[in-house]
């Protein structure tokens, strides 16, 4: 499933990421590729050691983290630290699949892959993130703030930019609802306990709905 979630990033905490990258050191982005994807992957990615790098790491982290849209649609147990990526003209990165583990000290698996875009559709030809779904390619260009959260186990690329910059902090989530069609239904159950809540707030169904979902977070979760 893809989802797109808006509002991830205000504008003030678009301002301060941004000017951060515009002063910032980046490598290249070959550096953090695995061996397949290294290949297709022709980027940049600012420097692990930038000076204030956890501290912008942590504005991802927490916005991700504190807005109700991704809890509810990920599930997230574990979120890797961000890779904040800049594709400037003829910059792509090819078709490829993530990794399905990651990082050194804590490894998480990745079960979402989460692009959070930090630049307007506006700004930059091209650069479209392209999803290889099971009902054929899916592309997504998404207004600065907005993020799009899909399943790391799809082929993807990020077509070549045309004129001008793509700026996007990208991350992973291990999901405690492991399952991905597990997740669709407690996804779907929750809108249904929602939707029942405002219509009718008093009736047994919708205590129903609430059990249910519970029940299911209950025998679905590894927390
Ligand atoms: O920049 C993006 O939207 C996704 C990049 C990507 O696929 C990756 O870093 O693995
Ligand atoms: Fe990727």
């Amino acid at each position: 499933m893809l989802a797109t979630i808006d509002g991830v990033l205000d504008w003030p905490a678009l301002k301060q990421l941004r000017a951060a990258l515009a002063d910032g050191a980046f490598v290249d982005g070959q550096t953090t590729a695995g061996f397949r994807a290294k290949r297709v992957k022709h980027n940049e990615q600012l420097s692990p050691k930038a000076a204030d790098r956890k501290s912008l790491d942590d504005m991802i982290l927490n916005a991700l983290r504190g807005h109700d849209d991704f809890q509810r649609l990920a599930f997230p147990k574990a979120i890797q630290r961000p890779l904040f990526s800049r594709y400037g003209v003829g910059m792509n990165y090819g078709l490829h699949v993530d990794d399905a583990l990651m990082g050194k000290e804590r490894r998480i698996r990745s079960d979402l892959s989460v692009t959070v875009f930090l630049n307007n559709p506006d700004d930059y030809d091209g650069g479209e993130l392209e999803m290889m779904s099971a009902f054929g390619p899916q592309e997504v260009k998404l207004p600065a703030g907005s993020a799009v959260l899909y399943p790391s186990s799809t082929l993807h690329r990020v077509k070549p930019v045309a004129a001008g910059e793509r700026l996007a902090a990208v991350t992973w989530v291990q999901s405690f609802i492991a399952d991905p069609a597990r997740r669709e239904i407690l996804i779907d159950v929750d809108r249904m306990r929602r939707r029942l809540t405002s219509v009718d707030p008093d009736g047994e169904e919708t205590d129903l709905a609430f059990k249910t979902y519970a029940n299911l977070l209950r025998m679905w979760s590894d927390v």
